[in-house]
């Protein structure tokens, strides 16, 4: 087998988010992502300062990648990265993807969002470089129309075409906003999270306040 067929079985996932906190939508569609998209492994890479969030009272870095650590480790193909949190300012994709480039340079990247994510993707820094290093995968989650969405995407954004990929998952409507306001009302989360994770929030006192 040549090199070049060679590098094109080096398939990376990267799932990036603010993971405040990681739940099972995230790991359903990072794995669905991985089988269906033959990816050797899934890098989650929790954001140090979302660029898109003004929540101010996003939580402690560390505290976000810890549970995401406690959350991935029972799975061989997946892996945590400190990249975004270990950088100053805002985490801007672009500047991961240069770092991931040279670190992996025989790989393919692909990018793992959901599908409410994707309809962001063009607004982000840089996003024209993103897409000639990466292609998308686009996780369905309840309530989107993918086929009239990647018409829509052809139409306005021609250079995409063939860069992003339509993922169908188990749909699970299952938010961290959503696991955040249950801890705040005192209402049970278990089983939307892994239970480390759910363990380890609730003894930090993750989400009690507003
Ligand atoms: N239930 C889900 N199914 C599929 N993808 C999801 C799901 N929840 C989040 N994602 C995707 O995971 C990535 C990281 O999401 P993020 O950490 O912001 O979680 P979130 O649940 O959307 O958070 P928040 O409710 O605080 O906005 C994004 O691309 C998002 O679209
Ligand atoms: O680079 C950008 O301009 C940019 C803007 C918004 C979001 N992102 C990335 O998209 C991923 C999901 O973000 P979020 O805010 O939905 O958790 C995460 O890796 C962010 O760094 C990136």
């Amino acid at each position: 087998m040549n090199s070049d067929a060679n590098k094109k079985l080096n398939r990376l996932g990267i799932m990036g988010g603010t993971f405040d906190p990681i739940h099972y939508g995230h790991l359903v569609a990072a794995e669905m992502a991985r089988a269906e998209f033959k990816l050797s492994k899934v890098l989650f890479i929790p954001t140090g300062k979302p660029p898109h969030k003004d929540r101010r009272d996003v939580s402690d870095a560390k505290l976000r990648y810890e549970m995401v650590k406690l959350a991935t480790e029972d799975n061989l193909a997946f892996g945590v990265s400190s990249l975004e949190i270990e950088r100053e300012g805002p985490s801007y994709t672009v500047e991961t993807l240069r770092v991931l480039r040279r670190t992996y340079p025989e790989h393919e990247l692909y990018f793992i969002t959901g599908s409410d994510a994707l309809l962001e993707i063009f607004s982000w820094r840089e996003s024209e470089e993103i897409l000639s290093m990466i292609e998308f995968i686009g996780a369905a989650r309840p309530g989107f129309d993918a086929k009239d969405f990647l018409l829509k995407v052809q139409h306005e954004h021609p250079e995409s075409q063939g860069k992003i990929h339509y993922l169908e998952v188990p749909a699970l409507a299952i938010s961290s906003t959503d696991i955040r306001a249950r801890v705040q009302r005192g209402e049970p989360i278990r089983y939307l999270l892994p239970e480390p994770v759910r363990l380890y929030l609730e003894k930090q006192g993750l989400y009690l306040e507003t």
